[in-house]
C-alpha cells in the first residue's frame, strides 16, 4: 500500500517534458479504456515478416536500450491491420519501472504493467528514410506489447545476455517475432505520437491485448542498466523511463476484437 501513496510525480522521466506539447492533440501514451474502444470489423490481420539477418546491433541510447535493424531494404516489414502502406522495422526498445508495480507507458483500464516493448516501423511506401517519416502523420507504426512477470522468456534471454549494452554492441540473428504474443490479431489501434522527444504526432499505435511473460530476473537485468547522466560520476540506474499518460482528446481507440 505504501507504493500506492508514493505519488508518481516523484518517479519522473529523466527529461523534463512539457506538460502539453504545443498543438498536441494526439499525444502518447494513453490509457486504453476497453469499454470506450470501438470494434472495427474492417481491421485486417496484421502481417509482420521479420528477417533475423537484418538484426545489426544493440546499444544504450541513454534512455533505453535499442536493438537496431537494417532498414535499407524491405526485408523486415509490417503491413495489414490498420495500415494502408508497408512499413519497415527499424528498431525495438523497452520502457520499464523500478519495480514490478509500474513501468509500462500505455495502460488498460488504468492497469499498469511492469514493462512495455515498442517495435518501431516507418512507412517505406511513402518515405525514403526513418528521419523523414518521423515528421509525417502517417510516418510510423509502433507495435506495443505489454510485459508481465511470469515464466522466463527464452527468446528474450539472448537479448538479456547481451546487456548492459554500453556503446554499440554487435547483436545479430535475432527474430523479434519471438517477442510477439500468440494472438497478434487482438489489438487496439489509435493515432498518437512518439513518447519521447521529439514527441512528433507521426505514430499509428498498435497495442497488443495479450501480454508476453518474462521472469522477474530478466526484468531485473533491465534495471541494472544505467542512464547516461549529465554530471560525471553520478550513476543512476535506468528505470522509470516512461512518459506520463496524455489526454485522449478527440480520438477513438479501435479494437480488432469484440
Ligand atoms: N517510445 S516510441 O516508440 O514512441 C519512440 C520511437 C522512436 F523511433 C523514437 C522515439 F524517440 C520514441
Ligand atoms: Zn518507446
Amino acid at each position: 500500500v505504501e507504493y500506492m501513496k508514493k505519488n508518481l510525480t516523484s518517479v519522473h522521466p529523466m527529461w523534463l517534458e512539457p506538460l502539453e506539447v504545443p498543438g498536441g492533440d494526439r499525444q502518447s501514451p494513453i490509457d486504453i479504456s476497453v469499454r470506450k474502444s470501438v470494434f472495427d470489423p474492417n481491421l485486417k490481420p496484421l502481417v509482420a515478416q521479420y528477417d533475423p539477418r537484418t538484426c545489426q546491433q544493440i546499444w544504450n541510447n541513454g534512455y533505453s536500450f535499442l536493438v537496431e535493424y537494417d532498414d535499407t531494404t524491405d526485408k523486415s516489414t509490417l503491413r495489414g491491420g490498420p495500415l494502408e502502406d508497408q512499413f519497415r522495422l527499424c528498431q525495438f526498445h523497452f520502457h520499464w519501472g523500478e519495480n514490478n508495480d509500474w513501468g509500462s507507458e500505455h495502460t488498460v483500464d488504468r492497469n499498469l504493467y511492469p514493462a512495455e516493448l515498442h517495435l518501431v516501423h516507418w512507412n517505406a511506401d511513402k518515405y525514403a528514410l526513418f528521419e523523414e517519416a518521423v515528421m509525417e502523420e502517417n510516418g510510423l507504426a509502433v507495435i506495443g506489447v505489454f510485459l508481465k512477470v511470469g515464466k522466463t522468456h527464452e527468446g528474450l534471454q539472448k537479448l538479456v545476455d547481451a546487456l548492459p549494452a554500453g556503446s554499440v554492441v554487435e547483436f545479430t540473428k535475432f527474430d523479434p517475432s519471438c517477442l510477439l504474443p500468440e494472438s497478434i490479431n487482438e489489438y487496439w489501434t489509435y493515432a498518437g505520437s512518439l513518447t519521447t522527444p521529439p514527441l512528433t504526432e507521426a505514430v499509428t499505435w498498435i497495442i497488443m491485448k495479450q501480454p508476453i511473460e518474462v521472469s522477474h530476473n530478466q526484468l531485473a537485468v533491465f534495471r541494472s542498466l544505467l542512464f547516461t547522466s549529465a554530471e560525471e560520476g553520478v550513476q543512476k540506474s535506468m528505470v522509470n523511463n516512461f512518459r506520463f499518460q496524455q489526454p485522449l482528446k478527440d480520438r477513438t481507440i479501435r479494437s480488432s476484437f469484440t
